[in-house]
């Protein structure tokens, strides 16, 4: 699913991740741990694509993302989902189009401008929304939602892209601690296709109070279709929580890689120590 060998990128004089070799296998549920700086991002902005290795390559689902032309990483670039920090949302509009720009690129042109009038697929939007606790909020303006209900837009997006490699970097840093663990479970569920409501199993959410209920069974088991899932995070109990395997970063090189059951306290203490 993805591999980087010796891959590097500076940013002028300063190396901001050095000589990185990465295997991830289809279906991981791999943590990015490290303290502020250490390379985390820009680890995944060379994974979705958004950044260019300086040196090395960065092979994601089977291509050298740099090599390819504009015209045949589109295709691609559909089967990679990503959450980055900024959320890459559009402001004014109303949340539905947002959630619906997940399906751009299966969209036509006229499709995706006909939809801006009269928004199309309303029930996979009802759906990913009421996933994420925000089934209220269809048609609110974006801007006017606060900083973490804006995330539960971006991962509702996501939701309805329905792509096979998701790329999250801190999906879930605005969120309380019960909507954090909520949002990491739908991110990290198997990939069943588009979601369809399981009415009366209680996974219909909300209110305007924001009060989730995703209470979704979250352990499909369709193994073959298992969403690969890279995320970024600051706190260590969601990895354990989430994620099947663990790398550490620190001053951009990978100084641990384990599966997640020896991510002790231990093992992850010499992350976050100062340099
Ligand atoms: N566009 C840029 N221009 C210059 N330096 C950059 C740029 N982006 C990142 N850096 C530098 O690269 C290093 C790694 O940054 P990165 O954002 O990847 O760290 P991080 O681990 O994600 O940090 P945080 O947890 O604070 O988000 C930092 O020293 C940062 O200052």
């Amino acid at each position: 699913m993805i591999r980087l060998r010796r891959a590097g990128r500076r940013f002028g004089a300063h190396a901001a991740l050095s000589d990185l070799d990465l295997t991830i296998h289809a279906g991981e549920r791999v943590a990015v741990l490290g303290a502020s700086g250490a390379g985390k991002s820009t680890l995944l902005a060379l994974l979705n694509g958004s950044l260019e290795p300086s040196s090395g390559s960065v092979e994601v689902l089977g291509e050298d993302l740099a090599s390819l032309s504009a015209a045949r990483r589109r295709p691609l670039q559909r089967r990679i989902g990503s959450v980055s920090q900024n959320l890459a949302l559009i402001e004014q509009v109303r949340v539905v189009h947002n959630v619906n720009a997940g399906r751009l690129g299966r969209w036509s042109t006229a499709r995706a401008l006909a939809s801006l009038v009269w928004p199309r697929s309303l029930d996979g939007v009802r759906d990913a929304l009421d996933q994420v606790g925000l089934g209220w909020a269809l048609y609110e303006r974006t801007e006017r939602l606060s900083g973490g209900e804006r995330q539960r837009v971006a991962i509702a997006r996501l939701l309805v892209q329905a792509p096979e490699l998701v790329i999250a970097d801190e999906p879930v840093s605005s969120l309380d601690p019960v909507r954090a663990a909520e949002a990491l479970a739908l991110l990290s569920r198997p990939d069943a296709g588009p979601a369809t409501p399981q009415r009366g199993a209680g996974n219909c959410a909300t209110s305007h109070d924001g009060a989730a209920d995703v209470r979704r069974p979250i352990a499909a088991p369709l193994a073959e279709r298992a969403r690969t899932l890279v995320v970024s995070l600051h706190q260590p109990t969601l990895a354990r929580e989430h994620c099947t395997r663990v790398i550490g970063l620190r001053e951009g090189r990978i100084v641990l890689d384990l599966p997640v059951a020896d991510a002790t306290d231990a093992a992850l203490h010499d992350l976050y120590e100062l340099a």
